[in-house]
């Protein structure tokens, strides 16, 4: 006989959570067992198995320490996790060993494959700038996923010894050159009409190599969202990054 796995979805009136929700109805091995939103109590839960939390990320860290406080796994999709908040994840885990909390920055398997192989490019060429373009409602810049993937570049081109971005700017007064992160050049658009979308562009002599995803709607992303919750029961502590359950690493 297969188990029914218990679902419930914290920031379940926005955008992410609805269409969370559908996914989770519309899975015949899932259960939607509650729904979640500011203000509301989460108590026990109502019983789930596993917790799908997008909200904010001014929430997002209180939330998911009460669910791992409660045993409850969890898959997370909200924005914003900086390394401190990791790290109190971490001391939160520790005292309940059996419990998985995943965290992605991003769940479409394209955007996935476009962190995946802008790391493996990043080591071959000089120069690389990373735009980020999204719809005008995003309340975090640059998005999640623009900061992983200048992590991993940045990481990737430390560990081939290369230096600094070439870059000869020494007046920008209106930020014209975008923020900086893991030194990489990230850069924000924010345009009505847009969902997720992001390009990692690398130059090199007489070349330049452009990797492109896009999310045109955010189906896109509920393949790996139900994947995650399929799994992360099976992944105790934190992990970060879906690729760690898709054999990508
Ligand atoms: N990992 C991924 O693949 C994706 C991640 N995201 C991220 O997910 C997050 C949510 O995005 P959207 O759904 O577009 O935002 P949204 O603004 O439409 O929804 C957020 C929801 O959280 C609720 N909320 C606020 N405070 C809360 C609290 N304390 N407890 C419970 N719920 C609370 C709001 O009322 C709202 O309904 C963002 O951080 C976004 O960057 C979005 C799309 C894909
Ligand atoms: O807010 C969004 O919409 C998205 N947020 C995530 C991010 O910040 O990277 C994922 C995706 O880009 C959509």
């Amino acid at each position: 006989m297969s188990t029914v796995l218990k679902v419930a979805v914290i920031g379940a009136a926005g955008r992410m959570g609805a269409t969370v929700c559908q996914a989770v109805t519309d899975a015949a091995d899932l259960e939607l067992v509650g729904r979640f939103d500011m203000g509301d109590a989460l108590g026990d839960l109502g019983g789930a198995d596993v917790v799908v939390e997008f909200s904010v990320p001014s929430a997002s860290l209180a939330n998911v320490q009460h669910c791992i406080a409660q045993g409850v796994d969890v898959v997370v999709g909200t924005t914003g996790w900086t390394p401190d908040k990791l790290e109190l994840l971490r001391e939160s885990l520790a005292a309940q060993p059996d419990t998985g909390v995943l965290i992605a920055p991003n769940f479409a398997i394209g955007a996935i494959l476009m962190m995946s192989f802008a790391q493996q490019a990043a080591r071959f060429y000089e120069s690389v700038e990373v735009i980020e373009l999204h719809h005008p409602n995003k309340v975090d810049a640059p998005s999640g996923t623009a900061a992983r993937t200048a992590d991993l570049i940045g990481a990737a081109r430390e560990e081939a010894g290369l230096g600094p971005v070439p870059d000869a700017t020494t007046q920008d007064p209106g930020g014209a050159r975008g923020g900086r992160e893991h030194g990489i050049p990230v850069h924000s658009v924010r345009l009505r009409g847009l969902v997720a979308h992001q390009e990692v562009l690398f130059g090199g002599t007489g070349e330049m190599l452009t990797i492109r995803h896009d999310s045109f709607d955010r189906s896109s992303f509920m393949p790996g969202v139900v994947a995650g919750v399929r799994a992360v029961g099976q992944h105790p502590g934190l992990t970060v990054g879906l690729e760690h359950y898709l054999g990508l690493t």
